[in-house]
């Protein structure tokens, strides 16, 4: 089962890179714009200019726009039409969690063309046992989308729970086999979070063949862009590295902005191609 031909064609043609949507709070000041629906606007649609299109994908933090409300689900909305009109990718990254039909409303607000906010993907999370994923699993394939379980993810606090041993497997290992699983009986619309070091990684990676793999840690202190460009070449054509840090840092100067995501592009190695 191979992974997901458009997601494999935009990050073989335009890179791995996954640019971070956050106009949180801290962002907006340190751009020096209001912490309002205008300020994320304005955020968005300068870090949407300096990216052109060379980004094959887009983590939006959909907590930044729904704290405004209708408005800023409005504009999370515009947001990713703006990616689409670039021919990029949007993941909503929201982290849902839940069972039975309530899934099948996140599905209504995140996924695919037929959404409110037609995602590409949305994160969540398998805290309520795998199988609780199955609705919303079950869209995304309907709606060619995908849902990005959250494998391993880099917080602190998350070793506590996703590297406790169940029977001779870790929570995380358990996870990723329940991914493959999935896309193998299903079809692949099971992607996933891997936020870990590298040898943890590697190992996370390769038990989902098919699934593509959002690895996180790009642009922050204490991780090396080799490590993760190393683990990333271990799924050619499904891997897509986030950056948010590492770019917004750098704004609000279009010019800054754009330098910033072609030396990325760069150091990652524009697109690491498929077998
Ligand atoms: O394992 C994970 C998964 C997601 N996140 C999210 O990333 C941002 C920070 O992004 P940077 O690119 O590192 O600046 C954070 O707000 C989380 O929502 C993560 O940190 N770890």
């Amino acid at each position: 089962m191979a992974a997901v031909p458009i997601w494999t064609d935009l990050l073989q043609t335009r890179s791995a890179l996954c640019l971070g949507l956050a106009p949180s709070p801290k962002w907006l000041e340190a751009w020096r714009m209001p912490d309002d629906v205008g300020g994320a606007r304005r955020m968005c649609a300068t870090v949407l200019e300096a990216a052109g299109e060379q980004v094959a994908v887009y983590r939006i933090q959909a907590p930044f726009f729904t704290r405004f409300g209708t408005a800023g689900t409005a504009l999370l909305r515009d947001v990713v039409d703006g990616v689409h009109e670039r021919g990029s990718l949007a993941v909503l990254d929201a982290k849902v969690c839940d069972a039975d039909d309530t899934m099948d409303s996140y599905a209504d607000l995140y996924l695919g063309p037929g959404s409110v906010l037609r995602g590409d993907a949305v994160t969540a999370t398998p805290f309520m046992g795998f199988g609780s994923l199955g609705p919303l699993l079950r869209r995304a394939w309907d709606s060619g989308t995908l849902v990005m379980v959250l494998v391993r993810t880099s917080n602190h606090a998350a070793g506590g729970v996703q590297c406790a041993m169940t029977g001779s497997r870790t929570v995380a290992q358990r996870t990723a086999d329940e991914v493959r699983e999935w896309n193998d009986e299903h079809g692949v619309a099971a992607a996933a979070v891997v936020g870990a070091a590298p040898g943890e990684a590697r190992d996370l990676v390769a038990r989902m063949p098919s699934a593509v793999v959002e690895l996180p840690g790009l642009g922050r202190a204490g991780r090396d862009t080799r490590d993760l460009v190393a683990v990333a070449a271990g799924a050619p054509g499904r891997a897509v590295l986030p950056v948010t840090t590492g770019v917004l840092r750098h704004g609000p100067d279009v010019a800054a902005l754009e330098a910033s995501i072609a030396t990325w592009r760069k150091e990652i190695g524009a697109g690491v191609p498929a077998c």
